[in-house]
């Protein structure tokens, strides 16, 4: 993470949280059981399934200034790998094909930051309008400019922080649906501690019980004529004091709005160890899928088997193809993580190929890619130099690839003489010196006759 202070320390772990999963939607507490929780299994929006037939638009407020993480920078202008936080949520919403526009609220000052924030990490959907002095004002100028946009005045309003990157599809699906329909939705999570009241002079008056109530957390959706009429009659109180837009809708609209419970990851970066957090599920998301380009050779078809077979118990997803020709390019798009296995002796021209299409699809803008080239090396290759491939020219190549924020890993795999289907680890040709700034794991799978040791697990 970057930011004008110092790092904060890195999480264990086990404190990682799988972004993809949504198994802990329904934890603790469930009694009284009066709050509808997402059902298992169940995605309400399958890709090419259901789709949003209104326009949809969204407000994210980023005009606070973050006093509570005691850093200079707020919040949603510190970078992970590269790029700044508000631009991981604006990713989150734009790749989202139903949603029309976004506009992000900023404070003055940061205008020309944004600006530039949204130049260089080529948001296509987003406008930016000035902030307020609290979140309320913020939130309403972002409400009425959408009446000012060019496009369409959206149905459904969401709205949500900046500063709460990881929200999905399924969930925002959910809440723009519940609210066009119940004219308010919001997402809730289960409370973790109870909430007490206190007497003036800080004793306990009395406590609520916490299997009743939720957190109320973001996002939230409203119909546009909902949230606009709730801004235009609020009182200063509200704008000054309040914390809860979907209080607005009910004082002043009479909009009960749904509740949907959300997975855990929509907890909103508030203190310093929350950017720690927010950095480590960053991190974590890169490392989950990897594309195995195999040339076709048999060997390498039969090493990319044994790598599918092995990360199956893992939450790794590896595709496997030949090359990247035709409409294979298209997961030089989807992908970070490429493992190229070659087996011939000209085989650097093939991991080049790849690396010159990702650099002309700046595909390493937003974040780091990792290159693999495995070499799968004869006996009688590794008997001419003993070490099979001369290693300057992968080197050559890794630290040109590094100028671009691609980290490129040689791994030369050659035959043993005294067991043909042995293979063993020679060589690991060039460590990038920002390896440390991505953590990422790959498994491969030597061949199962390796004695004691059918798997082997390289972490970067
Ligand atoms: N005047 C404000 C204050 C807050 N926000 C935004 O509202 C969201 C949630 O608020 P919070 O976590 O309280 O952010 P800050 O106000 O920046 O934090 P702090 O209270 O610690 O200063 C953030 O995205 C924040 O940028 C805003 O748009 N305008
Ligand atoms: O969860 C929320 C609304 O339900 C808001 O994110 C929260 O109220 C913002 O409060 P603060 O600005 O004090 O962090």
């Amino acid at each position: 993470m970057t930011c004008r202070d110092p790092s904060p320390t890195r999480l264990m772990e086990d404190n990682h949280i799988n972004t993809q999963s949504h198994s802990c939607y329904t934890d603790r507490p469930a009694h009284p059981g009066i709050f509808p929780t997402r059902e298992s299994g169940k995605s309400a929006h399958q890709p090419g399934g259901p789709s949003v037939d209104f326009p949809v638009s969204v407000v994210l407020p980023a005009g606070g200034t973050g006093e509570r993480t005691g850093l200079q920078t707020p919040k949603q202008f510190c970078s992970f790998l590269g790029r700044p936080l508000i631009s991981y949520t604006i990713q989150a919403f734009e790749r989202v094909s139903w949603i029309q526009s976004i506009v992000v609220v900023v404070a003055k000052e940061n205008m020309d930051l944004m600006t530039d924030i949204v130049q260089r990490f080529q948001h296509k959907k987003v406008r930016a309008v000035p902030g307020g002095s609290t979140r309320h004002r913020s939130i309403c100028n972002g409400v009425r400019a959408l009446a000012d946009g060019e496009e369409e005045r959206p149905k459904v309003v969401i709205i949500h922080d900046a500063v709460r990157p990881f929200v999905d599809e399924d969930l925002l699906y959910k809440i723009a649906m519940a609210a066009k329909e119940q004219g308010a939705a919001g997402a809730i999570r289960p409370l973790v501690s109870t909430v007490i009241a206190t007497t003036s002079e800080g004793y306990l008056d009395h406590s609520l019980e916490r299997a009743k109530y939720r957190a109320s957390e973001m996002p939230q959706g409203f119909t546009y004529d909902v949230i606009y009429q709730a801004y235009q009659k609020c009182s200063e109180s509200d704008f000054e004091f309040g914390t809860e837009c979907l209080h607005l809708a009910l004082q002043y609209c009479g909009t009960n709005a749904k509740l949907i419970q959300g997975p855990p990851t929509l907890w909103k970066v508030t203190y310093k160890r929350d950017l720690a957090a927010a950095e480590s599920i960053i991190k974590e998301t890169l490392s989950r899928s990897a594309c195995v380009v195999t040339g076709g050779s048999e060997q390498a078809v039969t090493l990319a088997d044994a790598l599918q077979k092995a990360v199956g118990a893992l939450n790794v997803e590896l595709d496997v193809i030949p090359d990247l020709m035709g409409e294979n390019a298209g997961y030089l798009l989807k992908e970070w993580n490429f493992i190229q296995v070659s087996v011939n002796r000209s085989c650097l021209s093939e991991v080049e190929a790849v690396l010159t299409d990702l650099e002309s699809g700046n595909r390493a803008l937003l974040h780091p890619l990792v290159v693999i080239w495995v070499h799968l090396s004869s006996s009688d290759e590794l008997s001419v130099s003993g070490r099979g491939v001369e290693p300057a020219g992968i080197m050559d190549l890794a630290s040109a690839a590094k100028l671009q924020n691609i980290l490129l890993y040689g791994i030369q795999l050659g035959q043993t003489k005294d067991n043909s289907s042995q293979m063993a680890l020679f060589i690991l040709v060039e460590m990038p010196a920002n390896t440390s700034s991505v953590s990422r794991t790959f498994l491969f799978c030597f061949n199962d006759n390796v004695k004691n040791s059918p798997m082997n697990t390289i972490n970067i």
